[in-house]
């Protein structure tokens, strides 16, 4: 059990991954992309049943899932209260009984993603934790602020200490072909962030199609993205398997082009530790175990862990606790 627990949990050396740095906008291979949504369709549909993990290497991969969670609050109700507490479940994610009875040290979740307004509060409640913070940007979740307040909105954020930015494409760039301007935003984007990794948000529910799915994340990718993420959780269809594949099978394309990994974010509607089982898995079979990390690997989910603790405490007691046990996170 243990060592299962140790494989699957262990954080890999990171030596030095170094930041995609973009490149030229490439026309020809992002129009060249398409995407063939029946058979997308049909391999995700066997994702389910086919890759289930159980027992002890269920709990390994659930402990693991937990440190890939960017736990985020992105409610208008926000108040530094909910998110002191966010930040202290980000810290201690997991009862230390249930740790302990999964030989388990402490863990703690990749990430706290907040609107721009809670980023001190945040920073300050995750002192000495190394947990970053991300803030959401860029007009979030419509993106149709003015241009310089949406650059100005990123620049405000790393100055309050966000050390990741999850900025919102203009979708009409994509349903209207206008790929430069695609391009020429993200660059932006990415500049305004300086050191600050940046995750470029699709808001895939609302692009159409799986074919601009594809041509949006490379050009994403070209233009310095260092994570790709599928939705705001606002739009009506948010994460799915289709289009994570269709994602995940564009990063895997940008890494053999160019060298860089690019990191993948799946956001919004992700609540249910199976389904998190079912999203790692997919990342090992079409990326492997390198894209398992939390420098390339985060749930974008404000419920997910709930769940998770429940899945665990029923593995460790043989019993279910209530929902409402676990209701924060
Ligand atoms: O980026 C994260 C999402 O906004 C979270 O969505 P969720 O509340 O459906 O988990």
């Amino acid at each position: 059990m243990e060592s299962q627990i140790a494989e699957h949990t262990a954080q890999l050396p990171q030596v030095g991954e170094p930041r995609n740095p973009g490149m030229e906008l490439d026309l020809d291979w992002a129009l060249g992309v398409e995407a063939n949504t029946s058979a997308i369709e049909r391999r995700c549909a066997t994702l389910p049943g086919r890759r289930s993990v159980k027992k002890d290497y269920q709990a390994a991969w659930l402990l693991k899932a937990i440190t890939l969670i960017d736990l985020t609050t992105l409610s208008g109700d926000d108040t530094a209260g909910r998110v002191r507490r966010l930040c202290a479940k980000a810290r201690q994610p997991v009862r230390a009984d249930l740790l302990k009875a999964l030989d388990m040290g402490p863990i703690t979740t990749g990430a706290v993603c907040v609107y721009h307004d809670m980023i001190e509060t945040a920073v300050s409640a995750l002192d000495g934790s190394g947990i970053p913070v991300a803030a959401v940007s860029t007009g979030f979740p419509g993106g149709l602020s003015p241009f310089h307040l949406r650059l100005a909105e990123i620049e405000e954020s790393v100055k309050a200490g966000a050390k990741e930015i999850d900025i919102v494409i203009s979708r009409r760039h994509v349903l209207s072909g206008n790929w430069q301007a695609l391009y020429d935003e993200m660059k932006a984007f990415r500049e305004a962030c300086g050191d600050a990794h940046v995750k470029a948000i699709l808001a895939t529910g609302e692009l159409g199609t799986l074919r601009n799915v594809a041509r949006a994340s490379l050009i994403c990718m070209m233009a310095g993205a260092d994570f790709i993420k599928t939705s705001t959780g606002k739009e009506s269809v948010n994460a799915t398997l289709p289009v994570s594949l269709v994602m995940i099978r564009a990063i895997r394309d940008y890494h053999e082009r160019t060298g860089y990994r690019v990191g993948y974010k799946p956001a919004g509607g992700i609540s249910k530790a199976k389904d998190a089982l079912v999203y790692l898995s997919l990342m090992k079979d079409e990326l492997g175990d390198r894209w398992l990390q939390p420098d390339l690997f985060r749930f974008g989910a404000s419920s997910l862990l709930g769940d998770i603790e429940r899945q665990l405490e029923h593995h460790v007691t043989g019993a279910y606790s209530a929902g409402y046990r676990h209701a924060l996170a």
